[in-house]
């Protein structure tokens, strides 16, 4: 499809499998910048209070739905947020229904909104189970909180104490490593088999933890993973770059207010929606990769959730560097969209 010299890429629509919606004022600023590129997203539960239940997921996919300006065409995929107090029989019924595509395992305390996460994991092993019985995918935010570990140290830890015993005492579960930002876990997943994946941000594709801290504190790169050292960026995108079905795209766009961002106590999240296929896109042609990127925006994530890719096409096209916006108005203040430090100069036929 694509040659180092392309300057048009013609690429089945792209979905984005992990992304943060919110709510309210800010839900209805951003859905547009994910539904103009992306024609399904895995959507994020952790609201306050979390989507627990398929009843509340099946509500907030009205509201985002009510959200998506008239014309545009966008199918959020919902996700359940696993506590300690999730019923299987809840899953069951509202992954039956069509409303819920995943589970989100987040460990209490890791990430932004997770208060409400897994403590204890033998409370959630019958959970577990019957994910694996009906094929349901769980999604991982994969750190430990152990004020012992090194928070650049959380990911490959968590690998190792939680992720492997628990695939292990329960076959055959589907596990998505969500926003992976080290050699270890691209390493974990290339190797694991059939039933795991792992999403990869636009930002880890891009940034290593000197954009964070050398020169004065960049509040908006600093996410949860944080990210680490040069050397594990580039076997991350390496990974991406490689075609591999394990890893696809999961922007990881986690929108927040930007006073909460530049702050003494700034929250975790880089949002990327409005810039991420131009940004993803000038990444694989700087790596000789173009021809692999329909297998990471567009083809390996509906193949493990086992949905049919899109039908849509999208147009890129290379040029002048894109005039994409700095910030994003919302009705409560407004939002720093991702500055990846480079001219991006693929622009998307809308
Ligand atoms: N990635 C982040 O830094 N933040 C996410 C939560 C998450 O995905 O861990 C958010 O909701 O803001
Ligand atoms: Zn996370
Ligand atoms: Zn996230």
């Amino acid at each position: 499809m694509a040659d180092a010299s392309a300057r048009t890429l013609t690429l089945r629509r792209p979905d984005d499998w992990h992304l943060h919606l919110r709510d309210g004022a800010v839900l209805n600023a951003v859905v547009r910048e994910t539904a103009r590129h992306f024609a399904r997203a895995i959507v994020m539960p952790n609201l306050v209070p979390p989507v627990a239940t398929g009843a509340q997921a099946a509500a907030y996919r009205e509201r985002i739905l009510a959200a998506v300006p008239a014309g545009m065409d966008f199918t959020p995929l919902m996700t359940v947020y696993l506590c300690e107090e999730t019923d299987p029989a809840d899953l069951k019924a509202a992954k039956a229904a069509g409303i819920i595509h995943a589970v989100k395992l987040y460990p209490a305390g890791a990430t932004t909104n997770s208060a409400s996460g897994v403590r204890d994991f033998s409370k959630v092993q019958k959970v577990f189970d019957t994910m694996a019985e009906i094929g349901l995918p769980l999604c991982v935010h994969g750190e430990v909180t152990d004020p012992a570990v090194d928070i650049f140290d959380r990911e490959a830890v968590f690998i190792e104490r939680v992720l492997e015993p628990l695939r292990r005492r329960t076959p055959g579960l589907k596990v998505v490593l969500e926003h992976i930002t080290t050699r270890e876990g691209a390493d974990y997943v290339r190797q694991g088999g059939d039933d795991i994946a792992a999403t990869i941000t636009v930002q880890h594709l891009i940034i290593n933890r000197n954009h964070i801290l050398v020169g004065g504190i960049k509040p908006h790169y600093y996410c949860l993973p944080v990210a680490k050292r040069e050397e594990h960026r580039l076997a991350v995108r390496a990974a991406a770059t490689s075609g591999d079905s394990h890893f696809f795209l999961g922007t990881d766009s986690a929108p927040h207010l930007d006073p909460a961002k530049e702050s003494a106590c700034g929250c975790a999240g880089c949002y990327t929606a409005t810039n991420a296929l131009s940004a993803v896109t000038e990444v694989f042609e700087q790596d000789g990769a173009l021809d692999r990127l329909e297998a990471f925006i567009s083809l390996n994530g509906p193949a493990f959730y086992r949905l049919p890719p899109n039908d849509a096409r999208i147009t890129l096209t290379k040029g002048e560097a894109v005039d994409y916006p700095r910030k994003i108005a919302t009705e409560a203040g407004p939002l720093t969209v991702f500055d990846p430090t480079f001219p991006l100069h693929w622009s998307v036929a809308e």
